[in-house]
């Protein structure tokens, strides 16, 4: 049987951990989605449409590394660009694979699905701007130098990539692939560097009196969350992390000293932060969003160890090629004990108050969402929050050890959850997967919840009804922020088809004996999605959402500085 460019692809994409692959069919795909089928190793997944499709590819990336995304050209991968723009942004290898006009065809004609003239190269130079790397395969017999250089690069730099393939080209003979390690070996740490970068951070901590440690999200995308684990357990310190780094240290460990996010901190975490005389920040990241509208940038001395490199401030030496998890793990044996911070913490955390029940006939409220959600919490249990006041509501949970938490707060993308959620759980199906959306952010990407249904996957879906786009209410109100409500519970049961596959349930809840009936029967339907509409009232949102909202808004009405 003849191996082809589309087998070869197939090969490598089950060689670097791929099972699923996400798929929207379009006639330019078509072939190369056979060759994909016909892998032992791959499992195709429909999607709805295209950002969905990429979304759930960005999702399943976070539960293993790494995703992949195949749609046909112009009008699917255009789509597919905005969850390629996620990726990027939150440091995920989510490979977009997008089929493309025959090369017979290529400045000879006009073609469907393109814009209307003989230039088929926009796609490329579009998809150049949001990946690491960008190819397009012209010839079979560039195939496997282009993919191989895609899928390296991508997993190297934990950024997109971008492979083209024109229809014709699917079906034609290529070499088969050498070893999975040729694409998939990691970077490793410069010695020198290393040694030194250890030495010097070393000797700059010594001369500290008040450490803490400042998580941020790239920890995770580093794999270096036991080495940080390790680096503090030999420091003794408290550590704080930033909100999209939840998740990546335990909560039930006694050096866990909250969520850091300047004046909606959890737990005093800003005012320990405030205490410290050096910052140790690994993997952080300070935007407008993390730093309150720049209102709690810190302004001690640091100490930053990021993906592939230290930065130290006094000397002020830049280390590159150090990889996180060798240098946390180096400097964990050299580090020595310094629990002051510690020390002063445990004076002043505030007891973590669960809250008080409502009664079951009370009016549904945020609060009470929130109180059932965290009784549900186990080590198994997976939470994503979307872009809203579930950002605050979910920040707020307290992580029982083992639980997982996924946030998107850099791409920000409302309704990402969803697809993302859907494509997370295909890879972790024995997790329990708990999403917080808000009824804007569902509006944007709800068709996903068929494939929910379609795959049987037991996704539980809280959805906080506060009429409207709340947060952006909290930053700036006008007339846009309103939306038409719909029947929720109604529509994703309009999503079970009489004939096969699973069910989706559901529900409404107005108040709190609802809502934990509705949890009661969500946890015991196996057979599919629930989804429970929480209805709350339209000003009921977190006091952090209404600090941080006014900050980030006069950040973002800063008048420009020619003025
Ligand atoms: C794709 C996309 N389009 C627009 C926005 C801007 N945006 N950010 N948050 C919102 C409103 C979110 O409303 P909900 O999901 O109801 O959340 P709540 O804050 O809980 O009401 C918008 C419209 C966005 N973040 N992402
Ligand atoms: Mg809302």
């Amino acid at each position: 049987v003849l191996f082809t460019v589309g087998d070869y692809l197939a090969e490598r994409l089950s060689q670097i951990g791929i099972r699923h692959h996400f798929i929207v069919p379009g006639d330019y795909n078509l072939v190369l989605l056979d060759k994909l089928e016909a892998h032992p190793a791959l499992t195709e997944i429909g999607c709805t449409n295209e950002l969905n499709c990429s979304l759930a590819a960005e999702g399943y990336a976070r539960a293993c590394g790494v995703g992949v995304c195949v749609v046909t050209y112009s009008v699917g991968a255009f789509s597919a660009l905005n969850g390629i723009g996620s990726a990027y942004a939150e440091n995920l290898p989510v490979i977009l694979v997008s089929g493309a006009p025959n090369t017979n065809d290529m400045d000879q004609h006009l073609l469907h699905h393109t814009l209307g003239d003989h230039d088929f190269s926009y796609q490329f130079e579009m998809a150049k701007r949001v990946t690491c790397c960008a190819v397009a395969i012209r010839r079979a017999a560039q195939a496997p130098e282009l993919i191989d250089r895609a899928i390296r690069t991508a997993l190297l730099k934990r950024k997109p990539a971008y492979i083209e393939v024109p229809t014709n080209l699917s079906r034609e003979a290529c070499a088969r692939p050498g070893p999975a390690s040729a694409i998939a070996e990691p970077n490793l740490s410069d010695g020198p560097a290393l040694d030194s970068a250890v030495i010097a951070a070393s000797e700059f901590l010594c001369a500290k009196q008040k450490q803490v440690i400042l998580v941020g999200p790239k920890v995770r995308r580093a794999g270096a969350q036991k080495a940080l684990l390790r680096l503090a357990e030999a420091i003794g310190c408290a550590v704080v992390l930033q909100p999209a780094a939840k998740g990546s240290f335990p909560e039930d460990h006694p050096q866990f000293a909250g969520i850091f996010w300047g004046q909606v901190s959890t737990l005093a975490a800003d005012t320990i932060v405030n205490w410290a005389d050096v910052l140790i920040c690994i993997g952080t990241v300070f935007t407008d969003y993390s730093t309150v509208g720049w209102t709690a940038l810190p302004n001690v001395p640091q100490l930053v160890a990021d993906i592939d490199s230290v930065t130290l401030a006094h000397p002020n030496i830049y280390f590159s090629r150090v990889q996180l998890h060798d240098f946390l793990s180096r400097l964990a044996e050299a580090a020595s004990w310094n629990s002051s911070t510690m020390t002063e913490y445990t004076r002043l955390r505030p007891d973590p108050s669960l809250g008080h029940a409502s009664r079951g006939q009370e009016k549904l409220t945020r609060k009470e969402v929130a109180r059932q959600t965290q009784l549900l919490l186990t080590p198994e249990t997976t939470v994503f929050t979307d872009t809203g006041d579930s950002w605050f509501n979910g920040i707020q949970l307290c992580l029982p050890r083992g639980a997982e938490f996924e946030i998107e707060m850099q791409w920000g993308h409302i309704g990402w959850t969803i697809p993302a959620s859907f494509g997370y759980a295909l890879a972790k199906p024995e997790r329990r997967t708990i999403v917080m959306v808000g009824d804007g952010a569902f509006q944007m990407t709800a068709q996903e919840v068929s494939q929910m249904v379609r795959y049987r996957i037991p996704i539980i879906i809280l959805l906080l009804n506060n009429r409207g786009y709340t947060i952006e209410v909290e930053i700036h109100d006008g007339l846009y922020n309103r939306i038409q409500n719909w029947d929720y519970a109604l529509l994703v049961q309009a999503f079970s088809s009489k004939e096969e596959g699973g069910r989706a349930l559901g529900l409404e809840a107005h108040t709190a004996e609802e809502i934990s009936g509705a949890l009661e029967r969500a946890m015991a339907h196996k057979d599919g999605p629930t989804l429970i509409e929480c209805n709350i009232h339209p000003d009921d949102c977190s006091r952090e959402l209404i600090t941080w909202g006014h900050f980030v808004a006069a950040a973002n009405s800063r008048v420009s500085a020619k003025d």
